[in-house]
């Protein structure tokens, strides 16, 4: 097999990989390395995070079972500094010397900074990633005032997230007009009234010369003296190209690295694709343009006859709640064109053609962007206009009639370069009935998803009388079915099934194996409804919980031992410190959740470390119940009002091990101080005189989300009795993979308080969270006794993956 190496793990990078996996399985050993922590994300859906529509979980488009399941091996966290050409061999950031026979570069580009005095102070960031994103998130929780420099769609995007997060936004801009690039001044004007009643406030032509403040923000100030108050700044002025990697080894680059119609750099076997790369003397900042390389370059690699890339048109959408406007190709008129117009002010509706010698060379919508698919593939496909009614009220109006008239290869997702015709035929040739089906089968809608409305109607069209609206729309387990979590849990309990295999079949999965999505959720599914009886199936799970231990992004595991409430002693810090010297443990750290991690274990020593340690595993890995963090409360502390750690532990005995949709995390404080940050755990109490509250639905990750009050009791029975039923109710009614904090926003903390309230509701459900409870058993012991789990699962191997211990 040939040695494929990928610097950069983003979406251009990826999706060439996705491109390749599809045209030559076989062919490479695949090595990605990916600067960021994380697996690759839909990175055009952090505005919809910082504009609170969706959270992290739900933009990661290949999980870290993907790599697995391909084969991949994958270093996140990790950057490629230097590549030697000579010995084609790419060296990371850690030491790592990797040899490919075929290198792609994929590194992306940067958020440009404008280089001021003042622009390296606390509280002035880019936006480009998720770190950037949780910057801004946590900022707007502690300070009132961000400005935003640049009026382009990241800009705009970014204040509009930020005015959702409660922030005043000032946008500073440069130009007379926003978004000058894609709209001619009558749009940018349209769109400068509405953002300004959305509560957007603009500095237009204004230039920062420098910013203010001593170690953090406080302002800034402009060319023409004055100055404007800050406590956050984003930059959002363009992008520039990660070049250096591939400069510094002498590969040829301008403004990104210089490719030729098949994406190969200056230096043999060395490829650049995306935001990186540098095209006819173009740098594409979009991903259709990306994809469309991607496309061309996995042929390449693959050794397919394939088209060559010859540069993209592109067409751009803001994504900003209320504004509906659409630009492509050219923006000003010159001696050689003519305008075609529609200006309705009174509707807000601005339309404009930009046309030379009756072709249309350039788009501008704004307050109606129907008729931009039509008129996109005018401009592209380079058709006459001659005779032919550019804007027609009753087209577009998204019915069956139009997508009836709509011609097959009329492009309806941009992003993904999906044609109508595209879609038809997946629908028939597959027997495709829902949108995620649609999109899991031919790209639609995987992207920025604005797509969607469009392919629903393209399904309701092909599908005709056999269309049927609910299960359309309905969320599916995953691409392999159309079965939603509702009709999954109840075709379990109505036909009995037990097992992960039968579900698939009986309920007609269209793949019999499953996937890494839908075999952990019935698996689970199946545990919650059968409750004592269900057998688990360890190979549906995902990996971590398969192996016991959380896999780490160099291939070695990491073991965290259950230390009930944070508690230890003499002699279990003795053990741990002579194993960690036996097996050789490179780093031994306090982990978040009040326990001792031994990092960097081999996979073939768990079960002999597991067997020295003698202690249960504290499950840092798993969708259960992983730590309870405690404060010493009233046994040692001047202002403890209760006996927190005694709670905390028989919170930690009772419900260790548990299958949970997701990992729950809990605190207890013994006073309102809060030590153990109880407000922002899936569960916490603070102790108050004479009682407890329980506080629910916190997270103190990517989505910080402050706990809300469920109830006060006044004993420790009353709260292992609330806390039971609350987390029994949680496993019965959540999605898998649905955190505590997105299932009560689901249900309203108020439908949860009424549902517990009652007291028969709580005794049930307790009672089936005891029987639940019984089924359990201690997972490394079990390892430690039997050989079968060891030949299977520990033995030696390679797979690598990025992942979180807790
Ligand atoms: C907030 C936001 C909204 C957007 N909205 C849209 C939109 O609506 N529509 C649209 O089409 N586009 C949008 N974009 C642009 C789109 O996201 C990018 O065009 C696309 O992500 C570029 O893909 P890429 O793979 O070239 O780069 P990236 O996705 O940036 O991936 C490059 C990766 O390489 C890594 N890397 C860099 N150097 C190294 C190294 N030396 N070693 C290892 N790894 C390295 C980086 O950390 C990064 O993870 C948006 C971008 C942002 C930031
Ligand atoms: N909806 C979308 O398609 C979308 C959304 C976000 C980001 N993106 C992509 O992300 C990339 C970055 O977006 P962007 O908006 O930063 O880039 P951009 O180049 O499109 O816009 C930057 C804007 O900042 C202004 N500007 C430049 N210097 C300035 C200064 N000193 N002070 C004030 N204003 C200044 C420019 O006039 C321009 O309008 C682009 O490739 C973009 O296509 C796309
Ligand atoms: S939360 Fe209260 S009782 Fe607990 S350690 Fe802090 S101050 Fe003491
Ligand atoms: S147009 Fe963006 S995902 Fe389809």
């Amino acid at each position: 097999m040939k040695k494929l190496v990928m610097i950069g793990n983003g979406m251009a990078g990826v999706r060439t990989i996705e491109e390749i996996l599809k045209t030559a399985p076989e062919q490479f050993d695949i090595t990605i390395f990916g600067q960021e922590p994380y697996p690759n994300y839909n990175r055009i859906k952090l505005s919809n995070i910082l504009q609170g529509d969706t959270n992290f979980e739900e933009i990661i488009i290949n999980p870290l079972e993907w790599y697995k399941e391909n084969q991949i091996q994958l270093f996140t966290g990790e950057a490629v500094v230097k590549i030697d050409v000579e010995a084609k061999r790419v060296i990371s950031d850690q030491g790592r010397e990797v040899d490919y026979d075929e290198l792609i570069i994929a590194t992306g580009s940067n958020s440009f900074i404008l280089p001021i005095p003042g622009a390296d102070k606390i509280g002035v960031t880019g936006f480009r990633d998720i770190k950037d994103c949780e910057m801004m998130i946590k900022s707007a929780a502690q300070y009132k005032k961000a400005v935003v420099i640049g009026g382009g769609l990241l800009g705009l995007e970014a204040a509009r997230g930020l005015l959702n997060l409660g922030m005043k936004v000032d946008v500073v801009h440069l130009m007379p007009n926003l978004m000058e690039r894609q709209l001619d001044p009558i749009a940018s004007h349209m769109l400068k009234n509405e953002l300004e009643a959305q509560g957007m406030n603009f500095l237009m032509e204004k230039e920062t010369v420098e910013i203010l403040g001593d170690e953090r923000v406080t302002g800034l100030r402009f060319k023409d003296g004055s100055e404007v108050d800050a406590d956050l700044v984003v930059m959002a002025i363009g992008i520039k190209s990660n070049k250096e990697v591939a400069k510094n080894c002498g590969i040829y680059v301008n403004r990104g690295i210089v490719v030729n119609d098949f994406m190969e750099t200056s230096v043999p076997h060395v490829y650049a694709v995306g935001e990186c790369a540098e095209h006819r003397e173009m740098v594409y900042g979009l991903v259709a343009p990306l994809y469309e390389q991607g496309k061309v370059l996995a042929n390449r690699i693959s050794g397919l006859v394939g088209e060559p890339y010859q540069g993209s048109i592109t067409g751009t959408q803001l994504k900003v709640a209320g504004i509906d406007l659409f630009s492509a190709g050219e923006i000003f008129e010159d001696g050689s064109t003519k305008s075609i117009m529609v200006y309705n002010e009174y509707d807000g509706i601005y339309k404009r053609v930009l046309t030379r010698n009756n072709l249309i060379v350039g788009i501008v919508q704004y307050g109606d962007t129907k008729e931009s698919t039509k008129l996109f593939r005018m401009l592209t496909k380079k058709e006459d206009i001659s005779g032919t009614a550019i804007f027609q009220t009753e087209c577009g109006t998204g019915d069956s009639n139009d997508v009836a008239a709509m011609p097959n290869d009329e492009l309806v997702c941009g992003c993904n370069g999906i044609t109508k015709g595209a879609i038809v035929e997946a629908i028939q040739t597959q027997g495709l009935t829902t949108l995620d089906q649609v999109s899991h089968c031919t790209n639609a809608g995987r992207s920025c998803g604005r797509c969607k409305p469009m392919v629903s109607q393209i399904l309701k069209y092909t599908l005709g009388d056999q269309f049927d609206a609910a299960t359309a729309q309905k969320t599916s387990i995953c691409g392999c079915t159309t079965v939603s979590r509702e009709e999954l849990v109840e075709e379990i309990k109505a036909k009995g099934l037990t097992s992960v295999k039968e579900v698939m079949n009986v309920l007609e999965w269209n793949n019999e194996e499953g996937c890494t999505k839908c075999r952990p959720a019935i698996n689970y599914y199946l545990g919650m409804i059968h409750m004592d009886e269900y057998k688990d199936d360890r190979d549906s799970r995902l990996v971590n919980e398969k192996m016991h231990a959380n896999i780490q992004k160099d291939g070695t595991y990491s073991v965290v031992p259950r230390m009930y409430g944070g508690i230890t002693t003499a002699a279990d810090l003795k053990k741990i410190a002579e194993v960690a010297e036996k097996f050789n443990v490179p780093l031994v750290k306090l982990t978040g959740g009040q326990r001792i991690g031994l990092f960097g274990v081999k996979k073939e020593d768990l079960p002999g470390m597991w067997e020295e340690l003698d202690m249960p595993s504290g499950y840092a890995y798993g969708k259960t119940l992983r730590t309870v963090k405690t404060c010493v409360g009233a046994q040692f502390c001047r202002y403890g009002t209760q006996d927190s750690m005694a709670l905390g532990i028989e919170l930690e005995k009772k419900f260790e091990r548990l299958d949970t949709p997701h990992k729950v995390k809990m605190g207890v404080s013994a006073c309102p101080r809060n030590c153990s940050e109880a407000g922002i755990k899936d569960i916490g109490f603070v102790g108050i005189d004479g009682g407890w509250e329980i506080y629910v639905a916190g997270n103190g990750g990517v989505d910080l989300r402050p706990a809300d009050l469920l109830c006060t009791v006044k004993t420790q029975s009353e709260v292992m009795e609330m806390t039971g039923a609350y987390m029994q109710y949680y496993r019965e009614t959540a999605n898998y993979l649905e955190r505590t904090s997105k299932w009560v926003e689901r249900l309203g903390l108020k439908h949860v308080q009424e549902v517990l309230a009652d007291h028969e509701t709580r005794k049930a459900l307790n009672e089936r969270m005891d029987k639940t409870l019984k089924k359990y058993i201690e997972p490394w012991n079990e390892a430690i006794q039997s050989e079968e789990i060891q030949d299977k699962y520990y033995v030696k191997h390679t797979i690598m993956a990025g992942s979180e211990t807790k």
